[in-house]
């Protein structure tokens, strides 16, 4: 897996979702998740390099092995995305947020519920977690993990281990690995032309007289 250099990281630290999104499907991709999946705790932006794990029902009381594997071996800064269908249970926890603290890991997305949130906005306030809602069920003999770093689908778009994760109060996308350089500075073009038509809104005082001169929204 090809790592992600921490200075493209930063840079996308200061682009919006929506600009991410736009830059992501002028490659005809999908890069968005389902509005669903969102920040749970307002603020918490993030970005970082997917892991990925999958979990699918099942009545055995197993813990979530791939789960807990991803949050202790998981290089500093990833984001752990669990992919669980839209699980009406939670699949992350305060424990889990513990560990993930303690390994560095930046945040978690999630096909699924949370629980703990009290705990996380409590004790954890630099930790992201994006998510289906909060819900107090465990996912302990509801659901077991069975694999790793394999390509996953959440809210509607693939994500596969390495991919760039970017998510704000807009909700999540996923930038596939080979595509982060060129999404970057299409973003950032994104950025540059809607803070000109904004000005130009503002001066002009008109929606669409702003609008004119790129003949786009
Ligand atoms: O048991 C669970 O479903 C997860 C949990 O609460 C935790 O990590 O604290
Ligand atoms: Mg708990």
């Amino acid at each position: 897996m090809a790592t992600i250099p921490d200075e493209t990281v930063e840079a996308f630290r200061s682009i919006a979702t929506a600009s991410v999104a736009d830059a992501v499907e002028q490659h005809g991709l999908r890069g968005f998740l389902a509005g669903s999946i969102r920040q749970v705790l307002p603020g918490r932006k993030l970005v970082g390099p997917a892991v990925t794990v999958q979990e699918v029902p099942s009545p055995e009381p197993a813990p979530p092995e791939h789960a807990l594997q991803a949050i202790d071996e998981s290089a500093p800064g990833s984001v752990v995305c669990i992919a669980a269908g839209g699980a009406e249970v939670a699949i992350w926890g305060g424990l889990m947020t513990a560990g993930a603290v303690a390994n560095r890991i930046a945040g978690a997305v999630l096909d699924g519920g949370v629980r703990d949130v009290e705990e996380i906005r409590r004790d954890y306030p630099d930790f992201a977690v994006y998510a289906r809602g909060a819900v107090p069920a465990t996912t302990v003999g509801r659901y077991r993990t069975v694999f790793l770093n394999e390509p996953v689908e959440i809210g509607g778009a693939a994500v596969s281990p390495g991919d760039l994760i970017v998510a704000d109060s807009d909700g999540v996308v996923c930038v596939p690995a080979h595509l982060v350089d060129k999404v970057l500075e299409a973003a950032q073009d994104i950025e540059r032309r809607e803070r000109e038509q904004t000005a130009l809104i503002l001066e002009s005082g008109s929606l669409r007289g702003g609008l004119e001169k790129y003949n786009r929204i």
